[in-house]
């Protein structure tokens, strides 16, 4: 018998690891790993036409607005109904929470809670391959070749947003905008918050309570996969 799915968002500020966890998360326990920014890149590759509006956003260091985000991403949700996924990014406001909970039904919210000294360490280090999105960073997790991605060996760059200049801002908007959403989840009792400076010592905390939620392995595809 097929084990139950599993559908699990992981929120946190710029920098508080989010992608590094949930690579971790869909190795351990099969879960697919779908990543909004991951999503938006693959339509603004492709052109789409919600892609060539997201990309007039990102370019100039916004947010998508929310009716974008929704109609690119719950038909894809939606679709994916014979996966237990982990949903990173999105959602970031209460409207997005609110459309993707008349969606479905989340069974677990991880909520990271960084350090801003942390965080401004942490991404004036970010290098990003932006074909796919994968990080790096020199001290933590640096590439085998510095200055080239692991996989394709073409250049890595660093985002101007992800400076200290542009972060106190950053930070400050995730606050407005990630407090309701929070106290959305806690009052469904879905949220679990994980505080501290090294995901190496968080992991073994989110691990456990994983393995409480999820005995076995819904499936046995690890890939991180972008959303289809
Ligand atoms: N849920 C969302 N709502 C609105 N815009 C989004 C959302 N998810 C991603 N975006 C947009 O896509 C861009 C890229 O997202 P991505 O998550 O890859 O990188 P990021 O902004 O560097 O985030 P982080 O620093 O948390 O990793 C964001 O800067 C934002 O403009
Ligand atoms: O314990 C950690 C976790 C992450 N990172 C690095 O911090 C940056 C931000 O991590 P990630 O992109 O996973 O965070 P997100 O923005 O997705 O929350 C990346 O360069 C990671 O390599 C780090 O140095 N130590």
């Amino acid at each position: 018998m097929m084990a139950k799915l599993f559908r699990a968002v992981i929120m946190g500020p710029p920098g508080s690891g989010k992608g590094t966890i949930s690579e971790r998360i869909a190795q351990s326990f099969g879960l697919k790993h779908l990543s909004s920014g991951d999503f938006l890149r693959e339509n603004i590759a492709a052109n789409t036409e919600a892609g060539v509006l997201a990309k007039t956003y990102i370019e100039r260091g916004l947010m998508v607005p929310d009716h974008v985000m929704t109609r690119l991403l719950l038909p894809r949700l939606e679709e994916m109904t014979r996966h237990s996924w982990l949903m990173d990014g999105f959602p970031c406001t209460l409207t997005q929470a609110k459309a993707l909970n008349s969606t479905c039904d989340l069974d677990l919210v991880i909520s990271l809670n960084i350090p801003y000294e942390t965080l401004k360490d942490r991404l004036s280090d970010r290098w990003i391959h932006p074909a796919s999105g994968r990080v790096y960073n020199m001290g933590f997790n640096p590439p085998r070749v510095q200055g080239r991605d692991d996989l394709s060996g073409e250049p890595l760059i660093q985002h101007d947003n992800d400076q200290p200049e542009a972060l106190v801002a950053r930070l400050r908007h995730y606050k407005d905008v990630a407090k309701p959403v929070i106290d959305l989840y806690k009052s469904k009792g879905i949220l679990h918050t994980f505080s501290g400076t090294e995901t190496d010592k968080i992991w073994p905390y989110i691990n456990s309570l994983l393995s409480t939620k999820i005995p076995s392995r819904p499936e046995t595809d690890t890939q991180h996969i972008p959303l289809p």
